[in-house]
């Protein structure tokens, strides 16, 4: 997979270089790109924003360095993600699928956004996707990008060195949150590891687990149980 991402602030993405995203890339089983927009300003202040039109507080992202750098950098068959307050809501599902595609292009805006004539041009000639991470608002969309990058990554094969591990995660097998767990000592600070998860019982410990699975979501997430 080829992401490219698109930022004024390219620096704050040098953490992918480290832990598994590092040695994805090193392996040539993710292309990660990083972009500083203002490679694409004309003028001598690499000016990247402006006033907005019917006024209001803060600054807009300007359309043309950015139709620049997408021409540049967008591919036929790449999807378009700009993380945004305004998007659809990012999940497991949404992970798993753009983990099936060949191309990621990220637009991180800043200030109050971008133009949105960027977003309407774009669109028109490819797959262009508004995502949100939740209803809070940042200062831009480099945070979101990471978790989405991140997100994915770890479904493509090869990136995870335990692919298990990828299968009982929360909102993944049943849509339940997922079960507590415990790894040696059996006793910490006089506090036990469940009974049941010492006996080799594997079937009461699998109804164990849904059990606890079952009472976290109740009581953290009800909504995903339509409730
Ligand atoms: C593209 O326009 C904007 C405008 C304002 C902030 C941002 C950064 O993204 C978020 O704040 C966000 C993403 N998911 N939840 C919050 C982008």
């Amino acid at each position: 997979m080829r992401v490219d991402i698109v930022t004024i602030f390219p620096a704050f993405f040098d953490v992918l270089n480290v832990s598994l995203i590092g040695k994805a890339r090193d392996r040539g089983i993710l292309n990660l790109n990083v972009h500083d927009l203002r490679e694409w300003t004309q003028d001598r202040h690499h000016t990247v924003d402006d006033t907005p039109y019917g006024g209001g507080a803060g600054m807009v992202m300007k359309p043309e360095p950015w139709g620049e750098a997408l021409d540049s950098l967008l591919s036929p068959d790449a999807v378009l993600l700009v993380p945004s307050p305004a998007g659809e809501r990012f999940s497991q599902p949404l992970a798993r699928e753009l983990a099936g595609e060949d191309h990621l292009v990220f637009a991180c805006g800043r200030y109050e956004g971008i133009d949105q004539r960027v977003v309407d041009h774009f669109a028109a000639r490819g797959r262009v996707r508004l995502v949100s991470l939740g209803d809070y608002v940042l200062n831009g969309g480099e945070v979101a990008a990471m978790a989405i990058i991140e997100a994915v990554s770890r479904l493509i094969p090869g990136v995870v060195g335990n692919p298990m591990s990828l299968v009982e995660e929360s909102h993944e097998a049943d849509g339940l949150l997922e079960y507590p767990s415990y790894t040696k000592p059996a006793v910490w600070r006089d506090l036990h590891v469940p009974p049941v998860l010492l006996s080799g019982n594997h079937g009461a410990i699998a109804t164990w687990r849904h059990e606890q699975s079952m009472q976290r979501t109740v009581q953290n997430r009800p909504d995903l149980l339509g409730e």
